[in-house]
């Protein structure tokens, strides 16, 4: 089934700027897919207008099927802008946790549960009590995508999830992207990173600088095309860089090009 449906999306700022020109986008339930564009591109205009967060000038998008309805989007579907403030607006981080839960009327005990739950998954225990105004850049990052969490969405679109992020909680956060798609979360990922691509998605919209679409399809097919990349001001990825021309099978991480080298039997470099 269609988790989101969009068709020729349009949408231009009162200032007149043409953010996003004509995008048609079909994301079925249990995918992950990556807004990827150079800065710029429409991607976090986009991607607000996929989760309903403003509607579009022209066109159209439609969640699960057939439904628009604003109440059976709120439940089922987060959207984590890069704005943690959007999310973090009680006294303290547990009542920010608790807010979406709470607003789909789920009892106390299970506010308390999925607050301790997704607290525990995201290092953010010691935090709860805390106003969140006074958590550092990255904490607050953590927690806004925490509360995005509690309401146990299906579909889940994120706005640059990783960026300022230390590698620690990168990790953290990515291990947690791939438990939600181990779950038949739909994942849609917006990005001007190629190196984060390999990791939270498998299919690519890729956006150029005039919000359009200049090219969609795997991941593998997008990251290893160069020249594509290149034209819509993006750097391939740097071990696509390395290894293109020299194999057949070109890696998209680094650990799957230490497993290639591995089976090549050129584990040490005299
Ligand atoms: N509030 C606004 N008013 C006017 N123009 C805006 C506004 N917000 C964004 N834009 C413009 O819309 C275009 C698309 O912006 P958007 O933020 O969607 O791009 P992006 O691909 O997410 O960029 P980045 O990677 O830098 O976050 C840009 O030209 C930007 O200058």
């Amino acid at each position: 089934m269609t988790a989101i449906e969009a068709t020729d999306l349009r949408y231009a700022y009162p200032d007149e700027t043409l953010a996003v020109d004509g995008v048609d986008a079909s994301i079925e339930r249990g995918e992950r897919v990556a807004l990827l564009g150079p800065n710029g591109a429409g991607k976090s205009t986009l991607l607000e207008l996929l989760g309903s967060l403003v509607d579009p000038d022209g066109g159209q998008v439609r969640y699960f099927g057939e439904t628009t309805d604003a109440d059976t989007v709120r439940s089922r579907l987060s959207v984590l802008t890069q704005n943690p403030a959007d999310y973090l607006f009680n006294p303290t981080v547990r009542e920010d946790l608790a807010y979406g839960p709470a607003q789909l009327d789920c009892d106390r005990a299970e506010v308390d549960r999925r607050v301790e739950r997704v607290a525990d998954r995201l290092d953010l225990d010691g935090l709860l009590s805390k106003p969140p105004f006074r958590l550092s850049g990255g904490e607050q990052r953590r927690a806004a995508l925490a509360s995005a969490l509690t309401v146990e969405p299906d579909v889940l679109l994120l706005d640059e999830p990783v960026s300022n992020v230390d590698a620690a909680n990168r990790k953290t956060i990515l291990d947690l992207l791939d438990d939600l798609a181990a779950d038949g979360v739909t994942l849609v990922v917006s990005t001007p990173d190629t190196e984060l691509v390999p990791h939270v998605a498998d299919r690519v919209l890729l956006l150029d600088d005039a919000g359009t679409i200049a090219s969609r399809g795997p991941t593998r097919r997008i990251l290893t095309d160069t020249d594509l990349l290149r034209d819509c001001d993006l750097r391939p990825p740097q071990v696509v860089r390395l290894f293109e021309g020299r194999t057949a099978d070109v890696p998209l991480t680094v650990d799957n090009a230490a497993e290639q080298l591995d089976a090549a039997g050129l584990d040490t470099i005299e």
